[in-house]
């Protein structure tokens, strides 16, 4: 420091105490000894009142006067004992913080040999609003590409995505999977009779019924049309002939009287149980040839691939 001059060093001080960063350096005991204006409106506090105090003491200000940074607890003394736990775990430290006014922070601490912190943040708000909107768009588009947007179902291509993982999941173990193919029986009599609309709201409540009656690991999908398809992970056959026959009774027993008072709808249903010995396609093709035969039989029925 000697060899700065006087003047430059002013300077920077002059910087420190103005910049739109957040610096302080705390004590051993956590009192902060210095502190720029920044930091100090992190929880809402003047520099003059910020120095001296002891650091658990402006986040408890701040928390209980609901002003400066966000805290996401609603037990302080608990969200202090973490932190307390954190702080000086390390010789360098970066985290996040943010601000009631949704302000972030990109914050690191430096911890010396005697327990002395200096604290520094620099503001990363517009960063972290493109982060989040980039998450958003991500997620939405994720949605859009893996679901069917009638139904909210997941789409064909998700289902041959997840049947392939599955298959390879269950690689090497003795479990098995099951893979019922539904197709209703007679749609189209159904759209000429009530219009497309009917038809539409026949597959959202079918839709609705499927997920209320699978379990929360199986996936069901709309393959396309009237046609769905729901994969029974560690499933053998006897369980997935159980959960094919529910679905079909308790469609069967359905009355759209939201369309006309008695309009019933039945589905034929095709089913498949193997080890992870087929891959997808040959899979979901043994269960199209038995659900081929459900219609061939007269609908409104399960068959199963032997
Ligand atoms: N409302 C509605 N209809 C659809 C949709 N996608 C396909 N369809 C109709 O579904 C009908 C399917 O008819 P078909 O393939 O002849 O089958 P089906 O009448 O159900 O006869 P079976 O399957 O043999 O019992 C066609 O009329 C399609 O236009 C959709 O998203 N909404």
């Amino acid at each position: 420091m000697e060899n700065i001059p006087s003047i430059i060093q002013a300077m920077l001080l002059d910087n420190i105490l103005n910049t739109n960063d957040a610096i302080a350096v705390f004590g051993p005991n956590d009192a902060i000894l210095f502190s720029n204006k920044t930091f100090a409106g992190l929880y809402d506090l003047s520099v003059n009142e910020v120095n001296g105090k002891l650091w658990q003491d402006c986040v408890k200000h701040s928390y209980i006067n609901e002003t400066g940074l966000k805290y996401d607890t609603d037990n302080i003394e608990n969200w202090l004992h973490k932190a307390n736990k954190l702080r000086r775990s390390e010789i360098q430290r970066t985290f996040e913080i943010n601000t009631l006014k949704d302000r972030w922070y990109l914050c690191n601490e430096t911890t010396n040999e005697q327990g002395y912190i200096v604290f520094h943040g620099i503001e990363n708000t517009r960063s972290k609003q493109l982060e989040i909107e980039l998450k958003n768009t991500t997620e939405k588009l994720t949605l859009l590409a893996t679901t069917d947007p009638l139904t909210n179902l997941y789409n064909r291509r998700f289902f041959f995505m997840r049947l392939k993982d599955e298959i390879n999941r269950y690689q090497r173990t003795d479990k098995f999977i099951s893979v019922i193919m539904l197709d209703l029986d007679h749609f189209k009599q159904i759209n000429d009779q009530y219009g497309h609309k009917g038809g539409d709201e026949v597959l959202v409540t079918f839709a609705k019924l499927i997920k209320k009656l699978i379990r929360p690991y199986d996936l069901a999908a709309r393959m396309g049309g009237e046609e769905f398809a729901i994969i029974l992970p560690n499933t053998n056959m006897h369980e997935g002939q159980m959960i094919a026959e529910r679905i079909r009774q308790s469609l069967a027993k359905l009355t759209f009287k939201q369309i006309s008072p008695d309009l019933k709808v039945t589905i034929s249903i095709g089913g498949m149980t193997s080890n992870s010995e087929l891959n997808a396609s040959k899979f979901t093709l043994k269960s199209d040839n038995a659900l081929y035969k459900a219609k061939n039989n007269g609908r409104n029925q399960v068959v199963w691939c032997k």
